[in-house]
């Protein structure tokens, strides 16, 4: 409930796509997905599908430096998602790629992929299409949703965290199995291949920026969900001035 007695957010129907931006480690995943479930929304992890599509490029022998064949892979690729909060999967051409596609040969060339601009208009295409069909209501993250793929979402989150909680939250979710120098290409070096054709660490206009380098993960929750809240309210305000 809000301050204006109004309970904007779980309106059957209405639109509500929140778009999260933000680099590795930031918790874009697992803030996104604890949001998607509080606001009984879907929820899509771009950064699932060009992970899928680099899988699918490695497992048939596609080069990665040759851009027409990874657009090709893109348009080929056939993908199923789940798109529930609850439910993690990824399958490619029915093989069950959830726990491989995290693994780091995967983190490893994924930048090559998502720098391919065919393969990226290919995959934003389908993530459109995956907001379309949830009726314009679900949570979507990765690196370009706030500023390309839904510009116009109801909310729009930039979440960042400082290079060193980055570091050490992959480090714990890793199990403590990394060294520093492979944290470090894990998660620096990556973002700055992936910074060379999108924008992520700053915020767009409109966009409103959340550092969750001193909060929890449950505090980091609770604001997300408190600034989907405030610019809902606004927007039931405004809607009956
Ligand atoms: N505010 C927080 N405080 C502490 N740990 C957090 C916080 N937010 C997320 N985490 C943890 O940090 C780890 C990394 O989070 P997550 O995988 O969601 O990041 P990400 O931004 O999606 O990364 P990538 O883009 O590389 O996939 C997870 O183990 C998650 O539980
Ligand atoms: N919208 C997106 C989502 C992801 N990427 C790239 C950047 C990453 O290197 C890779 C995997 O993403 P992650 O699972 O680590 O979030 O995909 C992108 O370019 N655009």
């Amino acid at each position: 409930m809000t301050t204006s007695g109004q309970e904007p957010v779980l309106r059957a129907g209405h639109p509500l796509v929140v778009a999260v931006d933000g680099p590795s480690g930031s918790g874009k995943s697992s803030v996104s997905k604890a949001a998607a479930r509080a606001l009984r929304l879907a929820y899509l992890d771009t950064g699932a599908m060009y992970r899928a599509l680099t899988w699918y490029c490695l497992d048939r022998g596609i080069d990665l430096k040759d851009a027409a064949a990874v657009e090709n892979a893109a348009e080929e690729l056939p993908l199923e998602q789940s798109t529930s909060p609850d439910a993690e999967f990824v399958k490619v051409g029915g093989v069950d790629v959830t726990e491989a596609i995290r693994e780091p040969r995967i983190s490893e060339n994924v930048s090559a992929v998502a720098t391919t601009l065919g393969a990226r208009t290919e995959l934003i295409r389908r993530q459109r299409e995956q907001i379309e069909k949830h009726r314009n209501r679900m949570v979507v993250e990765g690196r370009d949703i706030t500023t390309v793929v839904a510009p116009r979402a109801e909310v729009r989150l930039l979440l960042t965290a400082s290079e060193e909680a980055r570091l050490r939250r992959r480090g714990v979710q890793l199990g403590g199995t990394q060294s520093k120098e492979q944290l470090a290409q894990q998660v620096l070096e990556r973002d700055k291949k992936d910074s060379t054709v999108v924008n992520f660490t700053r915020a767009a206009d409109g966009v409103v920026t959340l550092d969750s380098s001193d909060l929890d993960f449950r505090q980091t929750v609770d604001a997300v969900l408190d600034i989907v809240h405030r610019v809902l309210e606004h927007r039931v305000v405004e809607t009956r001035d």
